[in-house]
């Protein structure tokens, strides 16, 4: 089989939502696909009513397929430090036309308030590896992990846009959607990520008048190994300190405001491209991806400070190349190996 979904930008791109079929008759819910877990949970007709705010529900009673799995539960706590816990069901679930029976469905009996408030997703459906689901006594698999199978190649890509629907392909890698050549690099998947090792960066060369999105030939190359993930649930770019401080040395009046929350900088300043080098690839992330969202206000026509697509957090153990680096990156998904293609698109 192969299978294609949509995927929909919220406002300012802070996350991407996909419409997911569940249950007989099937019942049509958006999730946040996040290749950094493997849990398929979802606001349901066991989630709390001061818990939930106009979120589409999974309505267990009326899906002639479910079946409770019974003695288990499930509690999971994101990098932001959202939650959400419960119980689990069997049903099918279809996504782009792949139909899995039986696919394990984590039902909320409880949410943490950031999820309360995201009106627009019904739950998150993991990308990530079977070993960190969070069911228990018995891990359950992921959609994916069960529909690989039926795939005609063990694979998924991400196509996400700036501000406009981009797609998710199963089984199948659609050459319209990238320019050039794909570039392959190993995953290490033994921590459940789709994990893997970037040597460094480089920045425009100084003195090049290149705008913000200009791909001028980068400049001076950086060796700065580090292990990332590719997290298409982390909204930003979270990298070493040192590429942060490099790249915003190059923003006139970027500073790193804890009280904001992170570097921000005036929403009128050139923003030069990053490049990241994996392999032998080089990533551009075009500058205009990185003037990520208004900061002092609520609307880029009123807003004076900006808030950064590049951020830099304490005691993460690797960088988490989220969707700000997805945008400007087709990404392949590979079981085989496991490993992750990447082009420019
Ligand atoms: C309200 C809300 C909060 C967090 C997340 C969230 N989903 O995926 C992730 C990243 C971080 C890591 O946990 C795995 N991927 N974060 C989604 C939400 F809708």
């Amino acid at each position: 089989d192969q299978g294609e979904v949509s995927a929909t930008p919220q406002l300012f791109d802070v996350e991407y939502l996909e419409p997911v079929q569940i249950g007989t008759p099937p019942q049509t819910l958006m999730l946040n696909f996040d290749t950094g877990s493997s849990d398929l949970w979802v606001f349901s007709s066991q989630t709390p009513s001061n818990q939930q705010n106009g979120q589409k529900l999974y309505d267990i009673e009326s899906s002639t397929t479910a079946q409770r799995l019974d003695n288990h539960t499930w509690s999971i706590t994101y990098g932001d430090g959202s939650s959400s816990a419960g119980n689990v069901f069997l049903d099918t679930v279809s996504v782009g036309g792949i139909t899995v029976s039986k696919q394990a469905i984590e039902s909320a009996t409880t949410v943490s308030d950031s999820f309360t408030r995201d009106t627009a997703s019904s739950g998150l459906l993991g990308l990530a590896f079977d070993s960190i689901n969070q069911v228990r006594p018995t891990k359950q698999k992921t959609f994916i992990s069960n529909a690989l199978d039926s795939l005609e190649l063990p694979l998924f890509t991400a196509n996400l846009k700036k501000g406009k629907p981009g797609n998710y392909n199963f089984g199948f890698i659609d050459p319209t959607e990238f320019t050039g050549d794909l570039s392959f690099v190993d995953v290490d998947s033994s921590n459940g990520f789709w994990q893997f090792e970037a040597s460094g960066f480089s920045l425009p060369a100084a003195n090049s008048t290149g705008g913000s999105n200009s791909t001028a030939a980068p400049g001076v190359a950086v060796s700065l190994p580090h292990t990332a993930i590719a997290d298409t649930g982390t909204t930003l770019m979270i990298l070493p300190a040192a590429i942060a401080e490099a790249y915003y040395a190059r923003v006139a009046g970027a500073q790193n405001n804890t009280q904001n929350g992170g570097w921000v900088f005036p929403c009128n300043a050139a923003l030069p491209a990053l490049t990241l080098h994996i392999g032998t690839y080089r990533a551009v992330v075009p500058g205009e991806l990185i003037k990520y969202a208004p900061a002092d206000t609520d609307s880029f026509e009123t807003a004076t400070s900006c808030f950064g697509g590049i951020q830099t957090m304490q005691g993460v153990p690797f960088a988490i190349y989220g969707d700000i680096f997805l945008k400007a990156q087709f990404t392949v998904f590979d079981f085989d190996g496991p490993k992750l293609g990447f082009a420019p698109k």
